[in-house]
């Protein structure tokens, strides 16, 4: 076992403001994106922080989630390390306002914390923060890097509570890296470390129901404000966020129904599931019949629908110029534990055993979208990448029998 250094930072603090408290003791420097990368990024083999051993036969595998704030990220990443058996928790003993979850196979780090800029600093500028000036993309790269060579980084934190940059926090390659946010596709260093990359597609209509219904609920905030900054953001969101779908391996898009004609209440959606064929490790899923032209109506003896009811389709199609699956669901389930009887019809996902979704479903039944494609799907997703880090294991664990055979 090889001893690995760890990414150190010499100094945490990259403000345009001066902080408090715990942040006090530090100086206030700001610095370019590539001095900060310098101070903050480069493998200090003299490190003064703890060093960390590693193994260079357990490579991290990278999956890269990309959304909009407020799309269902954390709800997808929930379903996700559930699928790995443990739960998810901030890095114990650190700072209370980390964005990472730590369980025994995942450690999910959310991009944000690659903001170059904080919260006053973008202000002054006049950026959001989904345009890249307002991202270090080269720290991003190193670290991401790093971790997937089996060495830990001392990786920023953007605090979402106050709106400055925080003191780096410790992170160890874990078994599965998941890297969620803006901009996981964005710089094609980045792309290139991804063993698989989704794409969660909102709608508009979608996105502003969702937003609504948690920022005014959970936030405080009015309509009007939900509204501005909806706007505000959407001419970034349309050339930085939104492009990256053309690189993802699976795009889940969420639509309103059809199955409403005219619908405007937002409550019954239709959900795609795209998925990229020829993608290593990955085959997508398919209902009866693979390659097939499918549409299909469930409703009726073995699964209970309520108004508008429910209905899949399934086939061929080209996404960006490539060849693409697509899995479709309108409607919503009544009954969570007569999804069985659709799970059965659905082939390659990836299960342990006989109703592994269902359970998953039932599971979380009270997280959001779990009687509609959203939740559906999203689950789906999960199963295929424990699928893929199992292939993944299994080929490095075959490659030195094979190689000692030759
Ligand atoms: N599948 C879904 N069906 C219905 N509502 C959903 C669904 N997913 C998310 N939402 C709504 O959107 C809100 C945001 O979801 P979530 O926190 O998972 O998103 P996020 O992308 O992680 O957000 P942020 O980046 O802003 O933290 C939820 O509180 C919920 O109201
Ligand atoms: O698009 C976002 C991703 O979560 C946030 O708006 C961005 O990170 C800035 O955060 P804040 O609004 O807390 O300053």
């Amino acid at each position: 076992m090889a001893i690995c250094a760890v990414y150190t930072a010499t100094t945490p603090i990259h403000t345009t403001k001066p902080n408090f408290g715990f942040h006090q003791k530090h100086q206030l420097i700001l610095y370019t994106s590539k001095e900060r990368s310098r101070r903050w990024g480069r493998l200090s083999s003299n490190s003064t922080s703890s060093e960390i051993s590693c193994s260079a036969e357990t490579k991290t595998v990278v999956i890269g989630l990309a959304a909009d704030s407020g799309c269902g990220k954390s709800t997808f990443m929930r379903r996700l390390t559930s699928v790995f058996g443990g739960a998810a928790e901030p890095p114990k003993g650190g700072n209370p306002d980390s964005n990472t979850l730590i369980s025994d196979t995942t450690t999910v780090i959310c991009l944000d914390d690659y903001h170059s800029l904080d919260r006053t600093g973008r202000k002054e500028k006049g950026v959001t923060a989904l345009d890249p000036r307002a991202n270090d993309f080269d720290l991003m790269y190193e670290q991401v890097k790093a971790i997937k060579d089996g060495v830990a980084v001392e990786k920023p934190i953007y605090n979402h509570v106050t709106g400055l940059l925080d003191p780096p926090e410790l992170i160890k390659p874990p078994k599965i890296l998941v890297i969620e946010g803006l901009h996981p596709m964005f710089d094609s260093r980045v792309r290139d470390l991804l063993d698989f990359s989704i794409y969660l597609d909102i709608s508009n209509e979608v996105k502003f129901a969702w937003k609504i219904q948690r920022d005014m609920a959970e936030r405080g905030h009015s309509l009007e404000s939900i509204k501005a900054s909806i706007e505000a953001r959407k001419p970034d969101f349309d050339a930085y966020i939104d492009p990256q779908k053309q690189y993802a391996d699976a795009v889940i898009e969420v639509l309103p129904t059809q199955l409403i004609p005219d619908d405007n209440e937002g409550k019954v959606l239709r959900v795609k599931l795209v998925m990229k064929e020829g993608v290593k490790y990955f085959s997508p899923v398919y209902l009866f019949d693979e390659g097939s032209t499918i549409s299909w109506i469930p409703c009726g003896r073995k699964l209970t629908c309520s108004y508008p009811g429910i209905k899949f389709a399934y086939g061929p199609d080209a996404y960006f110029g490539n060849e693409v699956s697509v899995l479709e669901m309108d409607g919503q389930f009544d009954r969570l534990d007569e999804l069985i009887y659709v799970e059965s019809h659905l082939s390659n996902i990836s299960t342990k055993f006989y109703g592994e979704v269902t359970q998953q479903m039932l599971k979380h039944a009270d997280f959001p979208g779990s009687n509609n494609g959203t939740g559906l799907f999203q689950t789906i997703v999960g199963l295929k990448i424990r699928d893929l880090y199992e292939q993944i294991i299994a080929e490095k664990a075959a490659a030195p029998v094979e190689a000692a055979k030759v």
